[in-house]
């Protein structure tokens, strides 16, 4: 079998075109800001084509690049300051962090009504309670690629490699609020080839280029690559074998092309909500 490509970078592009088309009707242009501590290469990969979309679609939208160095109290002043801008609506806090500063007490230190990235125990709590809130951008840009290639989430059984706060752990969550089978595997869980061959919808996020395999896949099966790693050739690679694996798969994310420029779109998508929600309009 040779897998249909979902072409994630067409997909934003569209959801783009209806933020712009939203944008223009308001009379005011949602305002987003960055925050990068320090030089994590996927991070870097972010801001630069964020920034382009967000120009695009009518956002004023800014960075603030701050040094590795920077002190878990300065970095709390920073956040402050957005938090008390009537001009921001959204806040994005990139992850890793340097390592002195301590990410849950940066995270408890956004408003929460401005944390377009849902990272906030506000928000987490919602999503975990299967209630309203604001999103983490990568996880529900993965749903709407589901919902666009129209692969059946109801009744699936779904596998998500990687539990973290910022994709993991959400993934989970939305999965199983459109009804999936969900399993959650990590560096911990035993025999992952197995537990994937099992899945109809396999959602790797690890941060390890080409851990999975092309007979990890069931025929078939829908495969998303969340993976974002930079080889020793400059060039961007997923987690996922993506030759391998689309000689199985039934539907299959590339890296760059994939989940990437949905997150983005997400991103602008959740600063409109938060915009909206709190001018009011
Ligand atoms: N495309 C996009 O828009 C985005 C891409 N990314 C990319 O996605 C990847 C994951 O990001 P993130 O979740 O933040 O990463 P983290 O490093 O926070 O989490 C990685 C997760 O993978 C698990 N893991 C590590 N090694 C293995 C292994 N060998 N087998 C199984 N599980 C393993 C870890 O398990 P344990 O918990 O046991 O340690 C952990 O839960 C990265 O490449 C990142 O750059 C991230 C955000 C957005
Ligand atoms: N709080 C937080 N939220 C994040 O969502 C978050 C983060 N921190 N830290 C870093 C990772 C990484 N990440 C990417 C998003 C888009 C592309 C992206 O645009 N990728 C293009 C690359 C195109 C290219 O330049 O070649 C693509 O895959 O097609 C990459 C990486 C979000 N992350």
């Amino acid at each position: 079998m040779t897998a249909r490509i979902i072409d994630g970078k067409a997909i934003a592009a569209r959801l783009r075109t209806g933020l712009a088309a939203r944008v223009a009707m308001l009379g005011f242009r949602p305002g987003l800001r960055v925050v990068r501590v320090g030089e994590d290469p996927a991070s870097v990969v972010y801001v630069r084509n964020k920034d382009r979309a967000a120009r695009e679609v009518g956002f004023d939208s800014a960075t603030i690049v701050l040094p590795e160095a920077t002190s878990e109290a300065e970095l709390l002043g920073v956040i402050a300051g957005l938090n008390a801008d009537p001009a921001v609506d959204g806040i994005l806090l990139q992850l890793p962090l340097p390592v002195q500063i301590h990410p849950e007490r940066a995270i408890l230190a956004l408003d929460p009504a401005k944390d377009v990235d849902g990272l906030h125990p506000i928000n987490a709590g919602l999503l975990a309670a299967g209630k309203p809130g604001l999103t983490p951008c990568t996880p529900k840009g993965v749903m709407h690629l589901l919902a666009e290639a129209g692969v059946p989430v109801s009744g699936a059984r779904a596998i998500v490699l990687g539990r973290s706060v910022l994709v993991g752990r959400p993934m989970g969550a939305l999965l199983l609020a459109a009804d999936a089978t969900v399993t959650m595997a990590h560096s911990r869980s035993r025999d992952l080839a197995a537990e994937c061959r099992r899945a109809d919808i396999v959602i790797a996020a690890v941060g390890r280029a080409g851990l999975v395999r092309g007979d990890w896949v069931a025929p078939g099966a829908t495969v998303i690559d969340v993976g974002i790693n930079r080889g020793t050739d400059g060039k961007l690679t997923g987690d996922v074998a993506f030759a391998e694996a689309a000689g199985h798969a039934g539907a299959i994310t590339p890296v760059p092309g994939g989940v990437g420029p949905m997150t983005i779109a997400c991103l602008l998508e959740n600063t409109l909500e938060a915009a909206l929600v709190r001018r009011g309009a």
